[in-house]
């Protein structure tokens, strides 16, 4: 049964701190039972107090981890996170057109909660261009999808639109997260390649403990996918896996800590109509 076992990979900054990042996606795997790698573009020194600072890595070096995967593992579903600038996009754009690493979700990374920027900005326009179109799913938090489409999304409504925006830039499978929302609930829109859309919603947990919630989330959706789940069950299950991740809260560090990788799913999520 050689290489049966599901596997995916991850393709982002690593996060010395351990609660985004890289780090908050193996765990993430780990936890969903697939096999995860990582292909690391970017290095941050990184607590729960903030960033202080990042290197990003070799091109030619990203290309010789791309190059050591593609030889070896069967990889069923892969992520982006932290890419870092315009050169880094590209890299990983050529490479990801050279290998088959199944479906991609493209988590956005730009600004850590924080406030440190982890993506230059002038980088933008070739993630829209380039690596979008590469994508099954893109899951932009609010000031990434106002950043992305140049405009303020503020209502549900605006949600909405935002997410045919962002489908007509050429991603099939579109998630605009809430978790930057002042809304009594985390609500999440989701718009599908087949017209299909609906809103999934949790209880908005009080909270410190977000650091890494978005890699949490996207990480969830590409182990499902690797192991074969639905796009639509993926996304859900993404949802569920985040909410107990902050719901049965851990305390690391003296900052924004990060949320629980070992939290079990309960049924805590609504899927409905606005
Ligand atoms: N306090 C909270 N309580 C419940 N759910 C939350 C909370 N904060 C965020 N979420 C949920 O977590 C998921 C990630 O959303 P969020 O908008 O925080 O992503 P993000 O900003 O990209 O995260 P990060 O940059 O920390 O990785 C979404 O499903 C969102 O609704
Ligand atoms: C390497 C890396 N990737 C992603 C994030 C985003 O997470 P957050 O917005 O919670 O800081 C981060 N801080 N560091």
């Amino acid at each position: 049964m050689i290489n049966s076992t599901p596997q995916v990979v991850t393709i982002a900054g690593s996060d010395s701190g351990g609660g985004a990042g890289i780090q908050a996606d193996l765990k993430t795997f780990q936890a969903r039972q697939a096999f995860g790698m990582s292909i690391i573009v970017a290095l941050t020194a990184q607590n729960t107090y903030g960033v202080q600072s990042s290197l990003p890595i070799a091109s030619d070096f990203i290309d010789s981890q791309f190059n050591s995967l593609a030889e070896d593992f069967s990889i069923k579903a892969a992520k982006t996170g932290m890419l870092a600038d315009t050169e880094h996009v590209l890299t990983v754009v050529e490479n990801l057109k050279k290998v088959e690493f199944g479906p991609l979700i493209v988590d956005p990374v730009m600004v850590a909660k924080g406030g440190h920027q982890l993506l230059e900005y002038d980088a933008v326009q070739t993630i829209k261009e380039q690596l979008l179109p590469l994508a099954v799913v893109v899951t932009p938090n609010l000031p990434e999808a106002e950043i992305l489409l140049g405009k303020s999304i503020t209502t549900d409504r605006d949600m909405i639109e935002a997410a045919k925006s962002l489908q007509a830039l050429g991603t099939k499978n579109i998630v605009v997260k809430g978790g930057h929302s002042q809304n009594k609930e985390a609500s999440d829109f989701v718009l599908l390649e087949n017209g299909e859309s609906f809103w999934m919603s949790t209880p908005r947990i009080k909270t410190p403990n977000t650091h890494g919630t978005g890699d949490t989330f996207s990480a969830c959706i590409a182990a499902e996918l690797a192991k074969g789940t639905q796009l639509k069950e993926a996304i859900v299950t993404g949802k569920e896996f985040i909410q107990a991740a902050i719901s049965q809260e851990i305390f690391v560090g003296h900052g924004h800590g990060p949320t629980n990788h070992w939290a079990q799913i309960q049924n805590s999520v609504t899927i409905h109509e606005r």
